[in-house]
């Protein structure tokens, strides 16, 4: 499925949150959002999995806008990990994945057996079957996060929005998440903080700045020295992955010695 955000925009409090954006997923594809805090990811996808009604513009799924489907209708299709994905309610793992199937269900029929195993599978491949029968009140950061992945998958989705993914997950979890969403064959729009992830894993990137798209295109386009300065205001070097050639970026830290910016000031007056 593809999926489109065509022009976009969001308005609250008297200014744009996001500005006309347009970016395309092309089906199987991954669309890395990458931006300072505060540029308007979490909003532009909210629009996506349907938390936040555009001002204007519209999400397109195969060229169907998605205010004309039922919320129902949209979740069988696209699913979300979002930052306000709560688990305060006191359900076990088991339960928490299995609500994925929520959209599916007509009634309040049990899981059947095909939904069992589907549960099972996505609970392996996230690496929880080990905490099935504990509260997730209980859980780390992590192993929430995992869940929730889980739960999403078992929705059988064709598109899946994500909102930093990654946050929380130790290294390992955070590669094979990223790889098996590279080979999932799902069309997946993602924010992502860390660059070089994004880089090793998206097809695309979309760069955001102040609500505003300022250049989308292949990880080695985008991710340049000049543009990272622009948008992010950090100095770095871009080196090549010996293997793949993937670019990835190397940060170019203030000089042992150099006062943070608040001792700077402190010293002032005294200087
Ligand atoms: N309901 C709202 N009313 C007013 N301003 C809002 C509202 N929701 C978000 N904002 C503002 O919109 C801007 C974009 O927020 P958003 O959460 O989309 O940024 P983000 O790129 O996801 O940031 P981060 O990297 O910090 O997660 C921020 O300045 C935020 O404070």
């Amino acid at each position: 499925m593809t999926l489109v955000l065509r022009e976009l925009s969001v308005e609250a409090a008297g200014r744009a949150l996001v500005d006309r954006l347009n970016i395309e997923v092309e089906a199987g594809r991954i669309v890395g959002v990458v931006g300072p805090n505060g540029s308007g990811k979490s909003t532009a996808l909210r629009c996506v999995y349907r938390a936040l009604k555009p001002t204007s513009g519209a999400v397109l799924l195969d060229g169907t806008d998605l205010a004309s489907l039922t919320l129902r209708d949209s979740a069988r299709s696209i699913a979300a990990l979002t930052q306000e994905s709560h688990t305060e309610l006191d359900f076990t793992v088991d339960e928490v994945v299995a609500l994925g199937r929520a959209p599916h269900a007509s009634g309040n029929h049990p899981l059947t057996a095909r939904e069992r195993a589907l549960c099972r599978e996505a609970m392996d491949r996230l690496d929880v079957t080990h905490l099935a029968d504990r509260s997730v009140l209980t859980l780390s950061g992590g192993e929430r996060q995992r869940v929730l992945v889980a739960r999403a998958l078992v929705q059988e989705p064709r598109v899946l929005v994500l909102d930093e993914p990654t946050n929380h997950l130790d290294i390992r979890h955070q590669v094979e998440l990223l790889s098996f969403l590279r080979g999932s064959g799902l069309t997946v729009l993602t924010a992502l903080h860390d660059l070089n992830l994004a880089a090793a894993a998206c097809d695309s990137i979309a760069v955001l700045s102040s609500g505003s798209l300022v250049t989308t295109g292949s990880p080695a386009q985008v991710l340049n020295p000049e543009l990272i300065r622009k948008v992010f205001g950090v100095d770095a070097t871009v080196v090549h992955h010996p293997r793949t050639g993937t670019p990835q970026l190397v940060y170019d830290l203030a000089p042992t010695g150099t006062p943070a910016p608040a001792d700077a000031l402190a010293e002032g007056p005294h200087s």
